[in-house]
């Protein structure tokens, strides 16, 4: 918890959750500790973490405290807050800016655990973002990107959010205008507006997926390579994806490496049609509407 070695002004950024439009999967490589080749669009969407950034007395050191209804691992007394996204991010910028890392972070929690929604990326990008106004830095989001890519593959599109592309291990992003020819046709194949979340008390651990993966192979139609690998460890996802697409979704996948399934809702009949069917077949555990895309919102509270 934050103590009385607080002092001067807070920075609170809401950071959005990611999934990823498309994501096809490559081969592993050594040079990126045997992470996958990946071509992905990524999206952003509104259900967002809340990041608090404060400044602390010097020589202080950093402090942690985190809230919300779902913390899923996060909750447990072995949760190490040194290994926390936010943290590691803290001391990154911190090395790089060549100060102390005396800073009081809080996080608000929206967006569910170990859920294939980019959480603790959202956690990390939020806390350079209010690290770098905190601390009037200024630096450009090129920079602190580059930070974000020696901690996570998705941290660097958490920066940005709305769409972007996705290669590399998932770091090099080329970002797509609002009012771009990419973005434009995303819009138009039904990737924008209404999105709901069927989000799950079970969490998926990323290396596993990815591990099952390179044992399964894909379903080479599917928009997501990490689908088949995700239900063979999860099946209520594949079940709330075909109940989702029978109600009416536009699309409707898992989201990144699971188990959270995103459904995509042309109008407000889907979205009432898809909840009913996730409700009355206990196909998910917990509904989330949201709208995509969405990006990260920095502002000062005091
Ligand atoms: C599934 C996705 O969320 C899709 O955007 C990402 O590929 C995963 O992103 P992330 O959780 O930020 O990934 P990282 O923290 O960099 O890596 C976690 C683990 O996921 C696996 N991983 C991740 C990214 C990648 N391109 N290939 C991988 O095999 C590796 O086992 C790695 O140790
Ligand atoms: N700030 C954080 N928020 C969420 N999880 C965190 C955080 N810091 C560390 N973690 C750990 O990271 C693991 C993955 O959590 P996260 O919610 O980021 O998963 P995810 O959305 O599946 O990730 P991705 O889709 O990026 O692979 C969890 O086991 C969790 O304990």
């Amino acid at each position: 918890m934050i103590g009385t070695d607080i002092i001067g002004r807070t920075v609170r950024v809401d950071c959005p959750a990611k999934t990823n439009l498309t994501l096809y999967v490559g081969a592993p490589r050594a040079e990126w500790g045997g992470r996958h080749e990946l071509d992905t669009i990524y999206c952003a969407i509104s259900v967002c973490d809340t990041v608090t950034a404060t400044a602390k007395a010097p020589g202080t050191g950093f402090s942690l405290s985190i809230e919300g209804a779902h913390l899923g691992d996060l909750a447990s007394s072995g949760s190490d807050m040194r290994r926390n996204h936010a943290v590691l991010a803290l001391f990154a910028i911190a090395k790089a800016a060549g100060r102390d890392p005396d800073v009081g972070l809080t996080i608000t929690k929206r967006i569910p655990v170990g859920a294939g929604l980019g959480g603790g990326s959202a956690d990390a990008a939020a806390t350079l973002l209010a690290v770098n106004r905190l601390w009037e830095l200024d630096w450009p989001l090129e920079r602190l990107s580059d930070i974000a890519a020696t901690l996570g593959a998705d941290m660097p599109f958490c920066l940005f959010g709305g769409y972007a592309r996705g290669t590399g291990f998932g770091e090099r992003l080329e970002i797509l205008a609002p009012d771009g020819e990419q973005a434009r046709e995303l819009a138009a194949q039904g990737f924008r507006g209404h999105v709901l979340v069927g989000a799950y008390q079970a969490q998926l651990s990323t290396p596993e997926v990815y591990a099952a993966f390179d044992h399964l192979g894909t379903d080479p139609a599917a928009r997501n390579h990490l689908q088949r690998a995700a239900i063979s460890l999860h099946p209520r996802s594949g079940q709330a994806i075909d109940a989702a697409a029978a109600a009416g979704a536009s699309h409707a996948f898992l989201s990144g490496s699971g188990p959270s399934v995103v459904a995509f809702a042309p109008d407000n009949p889907a979205v009432r049609a898809i909840t009913d069917v996730w409700k009355r077949e206990r196909l998910v555990d917990r509904i989330i509407v949201a709208t995509a895309p969405a990006a990260p919102s920095v502002s000062v509270t005091q």
